[in-house]
């Protein structure tokens, strides 16, 4: 489902050059539930973005599902991040005016006829216990409750790759630990491969694969000494590389 060979991805700053993802080799099946963990800084959320076609990858082979995202252009990425990805961020991102049904359905394709189309809307807002809140505008309804139909908005298209920065990470202990089940589960019905940063550890133990960013990102060993990639080029060439 993912492979990843040699990648790299640095951001320029005033001062030079900064490498935040260093990957030798990597890969995930189809149908794999990672919680990624990892210290803040690290490039986790960066490495979700190159994975999620945000970020233009610099060097290195990226595929996910048989495509190569590394050669793609923005409008490329654009139209695989549609089809391939669905994303579930920490803030939810819900539109303040719309009802939550109608955040859902701005994602649904256009061709869908009315009763596929209610019909669609009404399986997932029951899947997710929200049937009758489904024409209330989002400040209506608690944050556990504004996730769980952001996470139908990633899903309802059943993308293959689901990407969920911090999804629990504004959320009381207990909602996140049934938010992030429901998450599980959804993806486990619909064989989407899921990958999630998290801080918590506790939650990290409901995923079947535990990976500690620093195991794959060889950026990280240097983070933790305290000394950022663009420290040490500064360092060791006497000065800063432009
Ligand atoms: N667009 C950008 N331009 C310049 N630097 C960036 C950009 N995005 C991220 N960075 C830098 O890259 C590094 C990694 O950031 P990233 O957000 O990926 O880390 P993270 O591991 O997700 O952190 P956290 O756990 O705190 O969310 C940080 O030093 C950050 O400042």
């Amino acid at each position: 489902m993912i492979k990843v060979k040699g990648l790299q991805k640095s951001f320029r700053h005033q001062h030079g050059t900064q490498l935040i993802i260093d990957m030798e080799e990597w890969s995930a099946k189809s149908g794999d539930a990672i919680a990624l963990l990892g210290p803040s800084g690290s490039g986790k959320s960066t490495f979700l973005h190159l994975l999620g076609g945000v970020l233009p990858i610099d060097e290195g082979i990226l595929e996910v599902g048989g495509q190569s995202v590394s050669g793609m252009r923005e409008s490329e990425r654009d139209a695989y991040r549609a089809r391939l990805v669905g994303y579930v961020f920490q803030d939810f991102y819900l539109m303040p005016s719309l009802t939550v049904r109608q955040n859902v359905e701005l994602v649904l394709p256009r061709g869908l006829g009315k009763a596929e189309r209610d019909g669609l809307l009404e399986s997932w807002f029951e899947r997710v216990g929200l049937l009758e809140r489904m024409n209330q505008l989002p400040s209506k309804l608690s944050r556990g409750q504004q996730q769980r139909v952001a996470i139908i908005r990633a899903m309802i298209n059943r993308p293959p790759l689901i990407l969920a920065d911090e999804p629990t990470g504004s959320l009381d202990w207990e909602t996140a630990a049934d938010i992030m089940g429901l998450l599980l589960d959804i993806c486990a019905e619909s064989g989407s491969t899921l990958v999630t940063v998290t801080h918590d550890r506790h939650l990290a133990e409901l995923f079947k694969t535990k990976l500690d960013f620093a195991s794959i990102n060889q950026c990280l060993s240097v983070h933790q000494t305290g000394l950022t990639p663009i420290d040490s080029r500064i360092s060791e060439a006497g000065g800063v590389r432009a």
